[in-house]
C-alpha cells in the first residue's frame, strides 16, 4: 500500500509528518511524504524556527512523483498541518492528480485548525479553506472536537448534538468522519470518546483520559485510522485499531514524563497494542 502524506515537519519531536509516517511505516505502508513546512519544533513551545513552503514546491515534488509513473499506485493522500491556504490549494491539486490517475484513490484529511483551549493555532485563512475547499473535496476527515465544532458551525454539548455535527460534516462531502477527544455532558470526567461515522452507522469509543499535554496525537491517529481504514474499509474497526495505539504511545509517553509522545520508543502499539476498548455503535 501507497500513501503520499502531505503536512508538516519538525526536525525535533512528534508532529505533522515526524508523528504520522513512521507509524505508517510500521504497519507496512510505503509513505511518500511531503512536506508543508519544516520547523525545528512544533508551535505548542511557543517558539520555532525553519520556514513554511509554498504550493509550487508541493507541485514541483507532486510532478517528479507523476513522472516516475507511480501515481496509478498510490492508494490514498492524508493531509495535515497546511501552513498557508496557497499550500491547501497545492494539496488539493495533489489530490486531484492522484484520483485522475487512480480513481479508487481516497482522500482523508485531516483539518488541523486547533484545539480546545488552546483556540485556533493555524495562519488567518486557513480554517475557512479547510471549511470550504478541504473538507469539501475530502473521503475522510479527522477533526477534534475544536475542528468538529467549527467546521460544522454547531455545538457538540451532548452526543446527539456532536452525533448532529458529524452529520452536518458529512453533508459537506466526506462519507467517513472521526472525531477526536470528544467530550460530551455523557462523557465521564476521567474520560473521553472518539466517534467514527461512515453513512451506515456512528461507533464510540471510549478511553481513560490521561493527565498529560502534547501534540502530534492527531497527527498519529489520523495516519492510523487512514491505514486501518483503507485496509479493512470499516470505520469502526478503524477506530478500534486506531484508538488502542494511541492510548497505549500516550500512556507510555505519560510514564516516561516526556513532553514529546515516544512515537520510536512505543512504536511495537502500533502493531499489537497492549489495550483494547469496546466500540459501540450510538
Ligand atoms: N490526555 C489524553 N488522554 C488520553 N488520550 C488522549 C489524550 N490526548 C489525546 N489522546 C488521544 O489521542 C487522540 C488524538 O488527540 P487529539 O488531542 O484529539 O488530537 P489533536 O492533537 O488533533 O487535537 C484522542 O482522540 C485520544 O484518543
Ligand atoms: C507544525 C505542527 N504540525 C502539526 C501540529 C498538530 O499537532 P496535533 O496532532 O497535536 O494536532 C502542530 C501543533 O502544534 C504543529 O505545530
Ligand atoms: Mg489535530
Amino acid at each position: 500500500m501507497n500513501v503520499l502524506s502531505i503536512q508538516s515537519h519538525v526536525a525535533f519531536g512528534h508532529v505533522g509528518n515526524a508523528s504520522a509516517v513512521f507509524p505508517m511505516q510500521r504497519l507496512g505502508v510505503e509513505v511518500w511524504p511531503i512536506h508543508t513546512v519544516q520547523f525545528s519544533n512544533h508551535t505548542g513551545y511557543g517558539a520555532w524556527k525553519g520556514r513554511v513552503f509554498d504550493a509550487p514546491m508541493i507541485e514541483e515534488i507532486v510532478d517528479g512523483i507523476a513522472e516516475r509513473g507511480v501515481l496509478p499506485i498510490c492508494d490514498g493522500v492524508l493531509s495535515g498541518y497546511m501552513g498557508s491556504s496557497d499550500i491547501g490549494n497545492g494539496i488539493l491539486s495533489a489530490v486531484r492528480r492522484v484520483k485522475e490517475a487512480n480513481p479508487a484513490a481516497l482522500y482523508c484529511c485531516d483539518p488541523v485548525i486547533g484545539d480546545v483551549g488552546r483556540g485556533v493555532f493555524v495562519r488567518p485563512g486557513i480554517p475557512e479553506f479547510m471549511r470550504d475547499h478541504a473538507v469539501p473535496a475530502a473521503d475522510i476527515v479527522t477533526p477534534n472536537q475544536f475542528e468538529l465544532d467549527f467546521l460544522s458551525g454547531r455545538s457538540s454539548a451532548t452526543l446527539a448534538e456532536a452525533k448532529a455535527s458529524v452529520a452536518a460534516v458529512q453533508a459537506m462531502g466526506p462519507r467517513v468522519v472521526m472525531v477526536t477527544s470528544l467530550h460530551t455532558e455523557e462523557t465521564p470526567a476521567d474520560a473521553l470518546d472518539l466517534l467514527a461515522a461512515d453513512g451506515e452507522g456512528v461507533w464510540r469509543v471510549r478511553t481513560p483520559r490521561l493527565s498529560l499535554g502534547v501534540s502530534g496525537a492527531g497527527d498519529a491517529i489520523a495516519a492510523l485510522f487512514f491505514v486501518h481504514f483503507l485496509r479493512s474499509r470499516s470505520a469502526a474497526k478503524a477506530l478500534a485499531a486506531a484508538a488502542a495505539s494511541v492510548y497505549g504511545l500516550l500512556k507510555r509517553t505519560q510514564e516516561a514524563g516526556s513532553r514529546e509522545i515516544l512515537t520510536v520508543a512505543a512504536q511495537d502499539e502500533f502493531v499489537t497494542p497492549s489495550h483494547s476498548f469496546p466500540v459501540e455503535a450510538v
